[in-house]
């Protein structure tokens, strides 16, 4: 069993770091629970592969507690920790057979001959390998040896979370998505917390439960997929997940009026209540492309917007719409009329989040 909780952990590369915008980890807390699906994700650099190495016990944190299960593990080199990593590469022994390879775990740690084979057998079952066990592994093909990567850390009886560093990157495409439900069974299966590495949201979505978001040296969110979609926390999370990403609209208070540019928006007096009291010049109203109402005449409460832009993409639209100095994406379904040079949008109340500093702020209009 295996609960990590990362108490006040921070990591800085730098031997006199000057400020926060020096850590590849910033500050945190969070918990991973036992037996969770994770993903985390995040853009290339904001500090992923840091955080798995800190856990597995491949990198010394600058200050701050790796814990497993509550105990303080920060002293335990990797070996001890019961915790697997896949990499992006395959990790396996060119010249052993397939056998050999998931075998050699457990023979290292003197396992009785009788329980290897079983524990290769029912691993290599899981992953659809036992074809190939006799083969040498030099002879696989890359996803066959990230497969045999994979069953050797699975292998292990002691081994109580498993960590993935984008284990696909070398997976050919059309074989990403049946290894991807591979890993969800295996998770059914063997009940291990796995944490999953990646900066494509799709993978991180079909794969995980639960998502952490990090964006420079932090998790900016953690929440199902469903909830980083309809109500992101950070901005980075509004445009990172959906394709395409939530539109932000950068907004003022003037007189009674809500205004993007020179655009007066027509918002509830909560929302606009919500602006007033904001303590900072950088506030934004964010809204999804899926959540704008696109109308060919004017409605209650609707803006005028020129349409810039119409991109079919089979089943649905995509309009590029200028209201004022933003231009804002609108997804139009099949079927739906689609203006062709001036369009009337509804923003409705319980689709706009309001961001002060980046950060989301509730308004309670719901
Ligand atoms: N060994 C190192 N020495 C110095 N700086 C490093 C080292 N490893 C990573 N960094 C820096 O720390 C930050 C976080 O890097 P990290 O590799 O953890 O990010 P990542 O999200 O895993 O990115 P990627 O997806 O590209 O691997 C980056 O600014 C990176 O340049």
């Amino acid at each position: 069993m295996a609960e990590i909780t990362l108490k006040s952990l921070a990591h800085t590369y730098l031997a006199e770091p000057m400020g926060p915008e020096d850590y590849a980890i910033r500050e945190m807390d969070h918990v991973w629970q036992q037996g969770g699906a994770y993903a985390l994700l995040g853009p290339s650099g904001c500090g992923k592969s840091t955080l798995l190495n800190i856990i597995s016990g491949l990198l010394q944190p600058s200050s701050g507690e790796v814990q497993f299960d509550g105990c303080n593990v920060n002293a335990l080199p990797p070996e001890e920790r019961n915790i697997a990593q896949v990499f992006q590469f395959p990790v396996v022994y060119d010249t052993m057979s397939v056998y050999d390879n998931l075998a050699f775990p457990l023979r290292n740690v003197k396992t009785p001959e009788s329980r290897v084979h079983e524990r290769v057998m029912e691993v290599a079952d899981v992953l659809e390998l036992t074809a190939q066990l006799k083969r040498k592994a030099r002879n696989l093909t890359a996803d066959e040896k990230q497969k045999v990567s994979m069953g050797r850390g699975l292998v292990r009886e002691d081994v109580t979370a498993i960590l993935f560093d984008e284990p696909l990157t070398v997976i050919d495409p059309q074989l990403k998505w049946k290894l991807r439900r591979k890993l969800k069974e295996i998770h059914r299966r063997f009940n291990i917390t796995m944490v999953y590495v990646t900066h494509d949201q799709l993978e991180a979505s079909t794969f995980a439960d639960k998502i952490a978001v990090m964006y420079q040296g932090q998790v900016v969110q953690f929440g199902t997929p469903r909830e980083l979609f309809e109500r992101p926390s950070h901005t980075f999370v509004g445009y990172f997940i959906g394709s395409p990403g939530m539109n932000f609209l950068d907004v003022a208070l003037r007189g009674e009026a809500v205004l993007a540019g020179d655009v007066s928006l027509p918002v509830s007096g909560a929302l606009r209540d919500a602006i007033a009291g904001a303590r900072s010049s950088n506030v934004k109203l964010g809204i999804r492309p899926e959540f704008i109402e696109v109308h060919a005449d004017p409605v209650a409460g609707s803006v005028m917007a020129d349409v810039e832009d119409a991109q079919d993409l089979g089943t649905y639209r995509i309009l590029s719409l200028r209201l004022g100095e933003h231009v804002l994406k609108a997804r139009v379904e099949e079927g739906r009329v689609v203006p062709r040079r001036t369009a009337h949008l509804r923003f409705p109340d319980n689709r706009l989040g309001l961001y002060v500093d980046d950060f989301r702020v509730e308004i309670g209009h719901e």
